[in-house]
């Protein structure tokens, strides 16, 4: 029985209210042709709609062109000099220090709204992954700046998408966005960052989207560990969202140390196995070898689309290795027509967790995407999207990301069937991931968040 699935968004009101100077972009009609980045102390406001990633361009000194990106990385070294030698030396932090919102104007500017439609006149989730990975950093610039310096000594990577819960509704192309998100905990060099996102519905922003990353601050070479500033709750609500932030690294931990690559499944995952075996047995032969696929059911091994992508210097990030949110909405993608095929009609996108960023990419690696449908159950598909890249000189594979996405389709879908062992594993650990989310969803014609 599936405990859960989606998570309602909701907003801890109170907690971090805007500060003087925050206003709504979109309730003023004058600034609604105007991309904004508004922070808790100081407004931003900005001409287009990459205003985040020039800001974080402008805080690391990343070159705009490919040719200058080594010079831009020589004079980066430089800054190692003002890279805390431990954390107490850091002055700390409060969440609103880092409490920023985005306002993405898809209402008044339909230039940017192309980029971010879908043929069934939807809001693309990968475009939000995008958004959420640069706002995620920028976050963490915000709550580690040196007020005195004009570039960043930190490197700050995103080492996990923890998870994010849709809510049901519509995203509309025709209205409105708006992102917020502050540090909710910190360690000794990673940040947990609370993120949520908006629609203006109306007169009001409600809200559509929880998301929750993890992000590691690296030294100026993005070449070892940094220390970040710690972080001081201010209030019940701040110290529960703290505590929280604890309890998600130890269940991280937890959930780390009983992985099927570690340890042996369950008694009762063992027994799904072994039914899920004896169902596919040809019961005319009396033999473990012949098998037979159950009514409505597929292989597991039929389930699955792959893709390459050349990682041009187009898609990198201000370290000059290839964008996380690149490789989300190239993974997502693929994990979407991945349940559209399996499925048979247009699946819509319900969660997002445990993604996590084990390697770099670098410019010009061939990246190799893999996605199959580990498990199903009623209308959901979870898909499993790996990646991994091709050392051009040893012809070696190595995994950079494993994604997971929990899908709804609008009619119930077949089964999916391991047939080995290791497919077996995927199904388990599929099936822990659909597990691992909280709230039963029901299909709902509302909620519709295509790629
Ligand atoms: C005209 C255009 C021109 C444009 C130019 C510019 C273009 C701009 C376009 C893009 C703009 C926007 C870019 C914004 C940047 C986005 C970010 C990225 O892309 S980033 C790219 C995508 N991301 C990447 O490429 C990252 C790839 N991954 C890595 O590099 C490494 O795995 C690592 C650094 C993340 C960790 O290395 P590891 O050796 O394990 O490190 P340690 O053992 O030292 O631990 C350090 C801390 O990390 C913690 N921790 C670790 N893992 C996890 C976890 N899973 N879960 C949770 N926590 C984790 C660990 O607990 C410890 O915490 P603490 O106790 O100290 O507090």
């Amino acid at each position: 029985m599936r405990r859960a699935a989606l998570r309602l968004c909701t907003l801890n009101k109170g907690l971090l209210t805007p500060a003087r100077g925050l206003t709504q972009g979109s309730q003023n009609p004058e600034k609604q042709n105007v991309f904004h980045i508004l922070e808790a102390c100081s407004p931003i406001h900005v001409n287009h709609g990459v205003c985040v990633r020039d800001k974080l361009r402008e805080i690391v000194g990343a070159s705009t062109n490919w040719r200058d990106h080594v010079k831009a990385m020589e004079e980066r070294k430089l800054l190692q000099s003002f890279l805390a030698k431990s954390q107490e030396g850091l002055p700390p932090r409060r969440m609103k220090d880092s409490y920023i919102e985005v306002l993405l104007p898809l209402g008044s500017q339909p230039e940017l709204r192309e980029k971010y439609l879908t043929v069934q006149n939807t809001v693309r989730f990968g475009r939000i992954l995008e958004d959420l990975d640069s706002l995620g950093v920028l976050v963490c610039y915000m709550h580690t700046r040196i007020h005195s310096a004009k570039m960043s000594p930190l490197s700050i990577v995103t080492a996990l998408v923890d998870k994010i819960d849709l809510c049901k509704k519509n995203l509309s192309p025709e209205q409105d966005i708006k992102f917020s998100g502050h540090v909710s905990w910190v360690g000794k060099t990673s940040m947990e960052v609370k993120m949520r996102m908006f629609q203006l519905h109306g007169n009001e922003f409600c809200p559509v989207l929880d998301a929750t990353f993890v992000m590691v601050a690296r030294d100026s070479e993005n070449k070892g560990p940094a220390f970040v500033n710690p972080l001081i709750p201010e209030s019940p609500e701040e110290e529960e969202l703290f505590r929280q932030g604890e309890l998600n690294k130890g269940r991280r931990v937890a959930f780390s140390s009983t992985s099927l690559l570690k340890m042996a499944p369950s008694a009762e995952e063992r027994t799904t196995i072994h039914e899920m075996f004896l169902s596919t047995l040809d019961p005319k032969t009396i033999s473990f070898r012949s098998r037979i696929l159950p009514p409505n059911a597929m292989w597991m091994e039929n389930s699955k689309l792959k893709s390459l992508e050349i990682c041009h210097p187009q898609e990198r990030n201000i370290f000059n290795r290839i964008f996380g949110g690149f490789l989300m909405r190239k993974a997502y993608e693929l994990g979407w027509a991945t349940a559209c095929n399996f499925g048979g009609s247009r699946p819509f996108v319900v969660a997002v967790d445990d993604i996590m960023f084990q390697k770099p990419v670098e410019v010009g690696s061939l990246l190799f995407l893999s996605s199959q449908v580990c498990f199903t159950q009623g209308n959901y598909i979870q898909v499993r999207v790996h990646s991994e890249v091709a050392s051009l000189q040893n012809k070696e594979h190595m995994t950079t990301n494993v994604f997971h996405f929990t899908f709804m389709s609008e009619k119930e879908v077949p089964l999916v069937c391991p047939r080995t062992y290791g497919e077996s594993m995927l199904y388990l650990d599929g099936q822990r991931h659909f597990n691992s989310m909280s709230l039963p969803v029901n299909l709902r014609k509302d909620f519709l968040v295509e790629p």
